[in-house]
């Protein structure tokens, strides 16, 4: 499907629903529009509501730009901005790659240029760029080693143009997710609050993983925590530089290339919708 014309809170929205790996997105094509932005924080927040909008883990809104072929900003269901969202990038990276006739694409983030690709066997690729592993970078309240954190367990941080905090345990099976998610999301020592992933290796260079995410709370899986775990178990020693991940949702596969972290998996464009100008204007 091409390219989404005549979106304006006046005469009503389209959107499309997707999902990565169960990671589930609402995303607005807001190109033709000069790059001019239409999603607001009240906006994220009402859609959000999967009673009484409907429903995703990210929304993302595209929009022109003149250094790539798209910019892509993300919101999370509780009405704040993420910096980077791996899986929704390579789901509206396959989108836009349909409508232009393309196998490769580059977009700008928050973060800065990214690139993906769509593979033979329709998977797509994101380079989601160099990780951060300064505690200024990530960030962190305070010069820490950021190899070990100063926490229970001594989890890893990792910034990956979002701030993750990856706990190592025997098995991840056994966290109380709901419990420790939002207290690690919320500890002093991430002034911007963090996401939260509990990793256990289960075979070689193979991780299980689960995901507690600022702003979203437990999700079935999340692109830029797999990088970031990925990134961590390699730092540790615990694997090497190219790794699959287990998530509720399915697998992900990390290579920490020398261009970046490179993150695959599968995309899915499930629906489109529409959301008429008075639910628009009364959620401004
Ligand atoms: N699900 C996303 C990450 C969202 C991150 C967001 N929860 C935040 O940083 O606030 C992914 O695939 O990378």
């Amino acid at each position: 499907m091409g390219q989404m014309t005549d979106q304006t809170p006046e005469t009503g929205l389209r959107f499309m629903k997707m999902h990565g790996a169960g990671n589930d997105f609402v995303v607005i094509d807001s190109r033709g529009r000069g790059g001019a932005a239409m999603v607001t924080p009240a906006l994220a927040r009402a859609l959000g509501d999967r009673n009484r909008g409907v429903g995703f883990d990210q929304l993302a809104e595209i929009r022109d730009s003149d250094q790539a072929d798209f910019v892509l900003d993300f919101w999370n269901n509780d009405g704040s901005r993420a910096g980077a969202c791996g899986n929704a990038t390579r789901c509206v990276s396959d989108y836009v790659m349909a409508g232009a006739g393309k196998k490769a694409i580059s977009l700008v983030t928050q973060r800065g240029g990214l690139a993906a690709v769509r593979l033979p066997d329709g998977r797509v690729s994101v380079n989601m760029g160099h990780p951060q592993t300064d505690w200024a970078e990530v960030p962190l309240a305070g010069a820490v080693d950021t190899l070990h954190l100063p926490l229970p367990g001594g989890p890893v941080a990792v910034g990956m143009g979002n701030p993750h905090c990856v706990f190592f345990v025997e098995d991840a099976e056994d966290v109380n997710l709901p419990q420790l998610g939002p207290r690690y999301e919320h500890d002093p020592l991430f002034p911007e609050r963090t996401n939260v992933e509990f990793a256990s290796l289960i075979g070689p260079d193979r991780l299980r993983m689960r995901v507690w995410e600022r702003g979203a709370g437990i999700t079935l899986a999340c692109g830029s925590g797999a990088c970031a775990t990925a990134v961590a178990a390699h730092l540790r020693g615990l694997t090497g530089r190219k790794v699959a991940l287990e998530l509720d949702g399915g697998v992900l596969e990390v290579d920490w290339r020398e261009d970046g972290v490179w993150m695959t998996g599968p995309v899915a464009h499930v629906f489109d919708g529409w959301l008429s100008p008075d639910y628009l204007a009364q959620n401004a």
